[in-house]
């Protein structure tokens, strides 16, 4: 999994048109969203996260917690971007390793927004500039690493 964080004044989408054959359903609301004063967090699963999904998701929330809490952002968002690997995960299992990483995150008491999977989008994102604005994280699933 690659992940690249960036602490934002705000980060804000829009919906344009369906990117693979069965995106995640959304409602007329979700087609736009933004958050304000945010850690977004830039998503792509790749094809190895497939061989310890739970570890990887454990091992995402950590490092997002971790950088959240260095940066002192209440709000985080879930980006899916098919764009940090080119061995990029299967549709299916990327979109269950994100909403899980979602969940992992509201359940540690962040307030979490997550951008809809399976579209491609218009997005606006005001990075602060900080010398920790703008970091990126690597998890490889142990078993993987022995390769
Ligand atoms: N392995 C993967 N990791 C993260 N996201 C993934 C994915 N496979 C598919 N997606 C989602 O489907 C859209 C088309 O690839 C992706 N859309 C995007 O990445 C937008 N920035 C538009 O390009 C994303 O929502």
């Amino acid at each position: 999994m690659r992940i690249l964080l960036i602490h934002s004044d705000y980060i804000e989408y829009e919906v344009k048109d369906k990117a693979i054959k069965n995106p995640e359903p959304i409602s007329e609301e979700e087609k736009k969203g933004r958050m304000d004063e945010v850690l977004v967090a830039f998503i792509s699963v790749e094809k190895v996260d497939e061989t310890n999904p739970e570890e990887v998701v454990s091992k995402a929330v950590e490092e997002i917690i971790n950088v959240a809490s260095q940066v002192k952002a209440e709000n985080v968002f879930v980006y899916p971007f098919a764009h940090l690997s080119s061995e990029l995960a299967k549709p299916s299992v990327a979109q269950e390793i994100l909403r899980k990483v979602y969940e992992g995150l509201k359940e540690k008491g962040y307030n979490v927004g997550k951008a809809p999977f399976g579209y491609y989008k218009a997005f606006k994102i005001s990075c602060k500039g900080h010398p920790l604005a703008e970091l990126s994280r690597t998890i490889i699933p142990e078993g993987a690493k022995e390769e």
